[in-house]
């Protein structure tokens, strides 16, 4: 592969590895015309074997693209190496993914993305064990929304985390979120079926049939958790400013319409925290 310059940034939750790439071409096209094409983004299940090898063939593939064309300005990194930046709260899939880099890419910088990364007070007992990807997504919205700023992360699980008004992340809650609900459902009972979300399209209320009735009982668990959520950390703003709720994560899109306070959809704020870096 030919290889110029370029920032690959990897979120690795516990269902899938989500990765964006920024080049020196999409990153000019960006600056000279607002609408440009956004940067690559893919999502990747982690259960699903070989996951890891089809992460650098699609990367490889975008850098593939990328070197045909001729270099449109300085670049931002340093030349003929790629910056590869990982952000895991998996930490075997980390591993496992920093293993196929290092043997696929003959020039390359790995860096496994921890707190001390993220510049931001952190208002909690112990920092290190907070999950990066919860500290990523706090500073992406701290860059792009005025504070006091509440983030929501669904994805497997659930977080709800608040950053007040000097900027300080301050925590949050942590439950299970739809599919792990869903699972738990179908491990601890005899009767109750996997439920493929695509598939349930309801507004039955109360629900007629029991996949139906789990995606109603589920889904009205988790966001009027979000919202009572909300609701607790609003007591606890004394600013006097309204707080900007930005809700994230693979569950993003199916839980928007049903959360009751106003919000801001940005599926993918992990990756553009980390990509915000200036590690
Ligand atoms: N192909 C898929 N594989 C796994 N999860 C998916 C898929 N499509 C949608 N989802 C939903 O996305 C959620 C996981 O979101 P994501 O933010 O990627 O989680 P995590 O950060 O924990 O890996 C799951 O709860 C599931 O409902
Ligand atoms: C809460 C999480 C499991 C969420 O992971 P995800 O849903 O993104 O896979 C993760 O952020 C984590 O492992 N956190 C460590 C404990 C903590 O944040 O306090
Ligand atoms: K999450």
């Amino acid at each position: 592969m030919n290889e110029r310059s370029g920032l690959v940034c990897i979120d690795i939750g516990n269902s899938a590895a989500k990765v964006l790439i920024r080049t020196d071409s999409n990153q000019i096209a960006a600056e000279v015309q607002p609408n440009a094409k956004p940067w690559p983004r893919n999502a990747f299940p982690i259960s699903k074997q070989n996951w890891a090898e089809s992460v650098l063939d699609w990367v490889s593939s975008v850098c593939a693209e990328v070197s045909s064309k001729p270099p449109t300005g300085p670049s931002t990194g340093p030349r003929d190496e790629w910056q590869w930046r990982i952000a895991s709260v998996q930490r075997q899939a980390a591993q496992q993914l920093k293993a196929v880099i290092e043997r696929s890419f003959r020039k390359r910088s790995i860096r496994l993305i921890s707190c001390r990364d993220v510049p931001m007070v952190l208002n909690v007992d112990y920092p290190e064990r907070v999950g990066i990807d919860r500290l990523l997504s706090a500073y992406a919205a701290l860059q792009r929304h005025p504070k006091p700023v509440i983030v929501v992360d669904a994805g497997s699980a659930v977080t709800v985390d608040y950053i007040d008004e000097k900027d300080c992340y301050c925590g949050g809650a942590i439950f299970p979120g739809l599919q792990l609900q869903t699972n738990a459902l179908t491990l601890g009972t005899d009767a109750l079926p996997p439920v493929d979300w695509s598939v349930v399209h309801s507004g039955r209320i109360p629900a007629k049939e029991t996949s139906e009735a789990i995606a109603l009982g589920v889904f009205t668990g988790v966001t009027a958790a979000i919202d009572r959520l909300i609701d607790r950390y609003q007591q606890t703003n004394r600013s006097g400013r309204r707080i900007k709720i930005v809700l994230c994560g693979g569950d993003a899109d199916s839980i928007s319409k049903w959360i009751e306070h106003e919000h801001f959809v940005v599926p993918d704020l992990v990756l553009e925290g980390i990509a915000d870096l200036t590690v």
